[in-house]
Order: structure tokens, then C-alpha cells, then sequence
């Protein structure tokens, strides 16, 4: 493939074709387009407010993809391809011509925090431990006829500002500005698959180092965190299912037939554990003689595909506890971890991919309508997200005692 046509490829997949040979007669190609800055976008003649965002994110994406692809073998053609179009590439054309072509809300963020292999990998050894990153999503149709305002703005790739509406002794109406540092924020724009891209993508390679991953969903019930890690059915799907398609891709290769792949899905409600594979069969967190925390009784599927992935995910989702809260109106309740373990030929694990779609912590204000259940529900899930911050401290810190949670 010529490289003019790979940057093709990629503008074609951000929904920027048209504008292929403006950057063409500006002489950008496949190696100098990442190191294009905000200032030369009006260069191309993209002054659309959306497809600057596409073209900022379209960036963003290539250089971190830029940064794994030294670390990891998948789908190096075209890391910006999306799901569904990774069986069958589109033929970029060969010449630089294209084809023709109110009140404040909060709860707008979900963030996945990403933990990189626990065993040590060469490979790895520039990531950071832990990265958070942050979504921000749509106004949804509730909002919007509300007249609320969106009290969000991306300022850059990695920082976010809270515009909070304020009112001043004297009833004078003022606007206080916080600004929030990530490792990376996403405007709402941006889709699961490219999330998923700079988030788990890179950390699918280290499970078959033998390492154990995790990517976690947290925000405030309603902020986006099933919509991320499931999709929303269809076409649209998640981290579950692109993480999925990796692995199953991956195993098929000669170099792992030793290995195969097993799923199981579990939750947490109330602080006890339940199979949601297994019609909800009570589990029991046990750890072992090295401080490991097993989960016994566990049921384990062997899958090999997406298909199954997602089938046995829909019949978990469905056991699921879900309720009503005053932000969501199919609020999860529980935490939902998903594991996909890769096992040797006799059994024994050898790499492990957790996602966690944590219950949505609620703020007091959110609360006032809901029902004595949901409020206990709540101060659980608020207790809980405070135990597993004391977890991932501890991990980050890398302290010489870790809570037994943080070392699963
Ligand atoms: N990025 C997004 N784009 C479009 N719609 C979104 C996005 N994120 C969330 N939504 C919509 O917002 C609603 C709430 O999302 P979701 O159920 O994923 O929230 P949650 O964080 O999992 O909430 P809870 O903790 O209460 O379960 C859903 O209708 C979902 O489709």
C-alpha cells in the first residue's frame, strides 16, 4: 500500500475523505500528518467546527497508536481501522484524487482506568502502571428538553474544565472554572472504537506475556460507563467485544494454538459475589496460600469468537442488577467484572483481561428521589468505589501491602 493512501484510509475512516488532496498539495503524508498542530488545520480548509474535533482526534489516536504499535503486533496496517471493517479493508484509491464524497449537569464523564500487565514485560516497561482517561458524553434527550447547559469543554487532549455555576452572597449568578489534567481526555465525539484503541488495545498483547490487565469503567450512575464497555447493541459495540476480537484473532495464530481462551462474568452486589453466568449462583472470594484471590465456584466458558463473547454477555447482562435511580433510569447497580483468561493446555492460567463496569456513584443531589433500597444500594456502591480508590493508591504507590483486592 502506498503511504499517500494509507493517510487516505485514515481520513476516510474519520469521516474527512473530502479534504485527502488538500493535504496532498500541502505535501502532508502517512509521516509527517501526526505532527500537525491545531493552528495548520484552517491550511487544509477545515474550519467546520466538527471535523476539526474528528481531525484533533483522528491525531490523538494515530500518535498513541504510534507509541503501542512498537509494543504490540496487532493490525499494524491500519491501526485506525474500525471493527467492522477489519475483515474486509477498503481499497484507498491510488491517486490523490478522493471519491466524490439551564441547569447545571454533572454527570458527564465515565473513566476507564487502565492497568498495564502485572508481570514484567519489556514491552511495557515505558507505560505508565495506571492511566485514567476520560469521556465525555452528549447531553441526552432529557437534558437537552430541560434546556440544561453543558458544563463541560475539552480544552486539549489531556485536559478537561467544569464550568460550576455559582451563586454569590449577594444572589449575583457567577461561573467558577476547574480544570482536570488526565492522561487523556475524549470529547463526546469520539467513539467506543477509537477509545478502546488508546485505552485496552494496547494491553491485549500483554496478557499473552502472561500478564493480567484491567480496564475499569467509573463515573457517576448515567455517565456512560455500560454504553462504553458493552456498546449499545447492534452494530455498536464495546470494550468487551473489540478486546474480544483481538484475542480470539490472536489465538488463531500458530504461535498460541497452545493457548485458548476462557470468559466468565461475575458481580458484585451488596458485597457478595454472583455468577451472572450461572443463574446467579452465590460465590465466595477465597484467597489462597500466595495471597491470591480466587473466586470459587466461578463458572468458566471456553469461547473461541466474538459471538459467544457477546451471547454469553447479553445472557449476563441480563441477570444483572439493574434499578432505577434519579440520573439513570437502568442504573447498574452492582459491578460487573468480566474476565477473559487465557489458559495453557493443561489448564493452568496463563494472562488474564478484566473489565470492570463499576456501579455509578451517585452525589447527594441525585438522590432525593429515590426509594429506601436505592439509597442503601447507593451508600454500598459509594463505600465500595471508596475501597477500590484505597486499592488502586495502594497499587500506584506500588506499596508493600496491598489491600487483598488490588493483588487479583
Ligand atoms: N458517549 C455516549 N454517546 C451517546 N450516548 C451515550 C454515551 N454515553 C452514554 N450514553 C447514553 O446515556 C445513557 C446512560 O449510559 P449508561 O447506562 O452507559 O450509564 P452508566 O454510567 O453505565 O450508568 P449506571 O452507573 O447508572 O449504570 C444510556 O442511554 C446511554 O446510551
Amino acid at each position: 500500500m502506498e503511504q499517500s493512501n494509507r493517510l487516505y484510509e485514515w481520513l476516510n475512516t474519520a469521516g474527512l475523505a473530502q479534504y485527502y488532496p488538500n493535504f496532498v498539495k500541502e505535501g502532508i503524508d502517512e509521516n509527517n500528518f501526526t505532527q500537525l498542530s491545531i493552528q495548520d488545520y484552517s491550511k487544509f480548509k477545515i474550519t467546520q467546527l466538527p471535523d476539526r474535533k474528528k481531525l484533533f482526534t483522528l491525531i490523538s489516536v494515530l500518535k498513541q497508536e504510534r507509541q503501542s504499535r512498537e509494543t504490540t503486533p496487532l493490525d499494524r496496517a491500519n491501526p485506525y481501522m474500525p471493527y467492522h471493517d477489519r475483515s474486509a479493508r477498503p481499497a484507498a484509491p491510488a491517486t490523490a484524487a478522493p471519491p466524490q464524497q439551564s441547569a447545571p449537569q454533572v454527570p458527564l464523564y465515565q473513566a476507564p482506568i487502565m492497568a498495564p500487565p502485572t508481570a514484567p514485560s519489556p514491552a511495557y516497561a515505558g507505560l505508565k502502571r495506571i492511566r485514567v482517561v476520560v469521556r465525555k458524553r452528549p447531553l441526552n434527550r432529557k437534558e437537552i428538553s430541560k434546556q440544561q447547559a453543558d458544563i463541560v469543554t475539552i480544552d486539549s487532549d489531556d485536559t478537561i474544565s467544569i464550568h460550576e455555576p455559582k451563586i454569590k452572597v449577594d444572589l449575583t449568578k457567577y461561573v467558577e472554572r476547574h480544570r482536570f489534567r488526565f492522561d487523556q481526555v475524549f470529547d463526546q465525539d469520539v467513539g467506543n472504537e477509537q477509545i478502546y484503541r488508546c485505552t485496552s488495545y494496547p494491553l491485549v498483547e500483554s496478557i499473552f506475556r502472561g500478564g493480567k490487565a484491567t480496564c475499569f469503567a467509573y463515573g457517576q450512575t448515567g455517565s456512560g460507563k455500560t454504553y462504553t464497555m458493552m456498546g449499545k447493541g447492534g452494530d455498536s459495540v464495546g470494550m468487551y467485544a473489540l478486546a474480544g476480537q483481538d484475542i480470539f484473532n490472536m489465538l488463531r495464530s500458530p504461535q498460541y494454538s497452545h493457548l485458548h481462551a476462557t470468559v466468565s462474568f461475575f458481580e458484585i452486589y451488596g458485597g457478595k459475589l454472583f455468577d451472572l453466568l450461572d443463574g446467579r449462583k452465590k460465590l465466595q472470594a477465597l484467597e489462597d496460600a500466595h495471597q491470591n484471590v480466587c473466586i470459587a465456584g466461578l463458572k468458566e466458558v471456553d469461547v473461541d469468537n466474538t459471538e459467544t463473547l457477546l451471547a454469553l454477555i447479553d445472557v449476563g447482562n441480563r441477570a444483572r442488577s439493574t434499578g432505577s435511580t434519579g440520573a439513570n433510569a437502568d442504573s447498574s447497580r452492582s459491578h460487573a467484572i468480566l474476565q477473559i483468561c487465557l489458559k495453557n493446555m493443561s489448564g493452568k492460567p496463563s494472562g488474564k483481561f478484566s473489565f470492570i463496569d463499576l456501579a455509578g456513584s451517585e452525589r447527594a443531589a441525585d438522590t432525593s428521589d429515590n426509594n429506601r433500597q436505592t439509597r442503601m444500594e447507593g451508600a454500598e456502591i459509594n463505600k465500595s468505589l471508596l475501597a477500590l480508590k484505597e486499592c488502586i493508591r495502594a497499587l500506584d504507590l506500588q506499596h508493600a501491602h496491598l489491600p487483598s483486592a488490588a493483588r487479583s
